[in-house]
């Protein structure tokens, strides 16, 4: 008689919970930030910051420059060290469990660093490979998010050579290829032109639809309000306020409602030595 081998397990690790609290807790919010403080020197950039991410959400998180938003993500992500809190990804503590917690994060963090002595091609596989995914997997995988977001035909391009807006979309491809249950994306839209951002809206929404969570920064209140569910505004370091779009923006446009949260409209006569008009 004989034995069969045991099947190879799907995906990185071994299922089941694990111990110590690092295995995803059923019915946990796909991010829960809880008492989160960052101070750089004197300045404090995120001030005891409580938000909670429902799983299957859109989340958009808006706020004007130097509020917090990156700072915020950036703890929550696994990126940068908070000075108190702690967060969770699906109930497990992002810097007590940061292996665990990161198989089931993608992130696009602001102001990617890549290796961009690597073509996209490779730049997407060696994500993948880094996940603990098999080569045949993510040769299809990496096939299908670079035609997905548009850079199929600069596959063999050197990520050096892509403009601002294809760096993005390698590295969006990079964040998906594992298919993180949980999508962070700091300003996934900025310098991305109109078609490639649709195509990109369309693949979230997909992958919202499929069950994942995806929480985005973004300035651009039109966008957050079309595309998200949830939202929370933030300014110098707090929440000021957080729900579904419709609890937040109450009747107005988001647009409306954030002036009138934040605040910050500089009205009058302008800068005078900018006026080119002669008298
Ligand atoms: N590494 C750092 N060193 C010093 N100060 C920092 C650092 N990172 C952020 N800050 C400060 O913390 C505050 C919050 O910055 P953060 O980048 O989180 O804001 P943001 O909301 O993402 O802004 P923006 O919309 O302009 O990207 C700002 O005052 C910023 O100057």
């Amino acid at each position: 008689m004989t034995t069969s081998p045991p099947l190879p397990q799907p995906g990185p690790g071994p299922a089941g919970p694990a111990p110590g609290g690092a295995a995803p807790v059923p019915g946990a919010p796909a991010i829960a930030l809880r008492g989160l403080w960052r101070r750089f020197g004197d300045k404090v950039a995120v001030a005891g910051i409580d938000l909670t991410i429902p799983a299957g959400s859109f989340y958009g998180i808006v706020g004007p420059n130097g509020a917090g938003k990156t700072t915020t993500l950036s703890m929550a992500t696994g990126l940068l060290r908070p000075d108190a809190g702690t967060a969770l990804v699906h109930g497990v503590d992002i810097w007590a469990h940061p292996v665990q917690a990161k198989r089931i994060l993608g992130v696009l963090p602001d102001g990617v660093r890549l290796f961009d002595r690597l073509t996209g091609a490779q730049l997407v596989t060696y994500a993948g490979l880094l996940q603990g995914l098999d080569r045949p997997t993510v040769a299809a995988r990496t096939a299908d998010l670079l035609a997905a977001v548009g850079l199929q035909a600069d596959a063999d391009t050197l990520v050096v050579d892509y403009s601002a807006g294809m760096t993005k979309k390698v590295a969006l491809a990079c964040a998906l290829v594992h298919a993180p249950r949980v999508l962070v994306l700091d300003e996934p839209f900025e310098a991305v032109d109109p078609v490639s951002a649709a195509n990109i809206r369309e693949i979230l929404q997909q992958y919202v639809a499929g069950g994942g969570t995806v929480v985005v920064s973004s300035h651009v209140m039109d966008l957050v309000q079309r595309m998200c569910d949830h939202v929370a505004v933030v300014a110098e370091g707090h929440v000021l306020a957080a729900g579904t779009v419709d609890e937040v923006r109450a009747g107005r446009s988001l647009e409306e409602r954030f002036v009138e949260l934040v605040g910050g409209r500089i009205s009058g006569e302008g800068i005078a030595w900018l006026r080119t008009s002669s008298d």
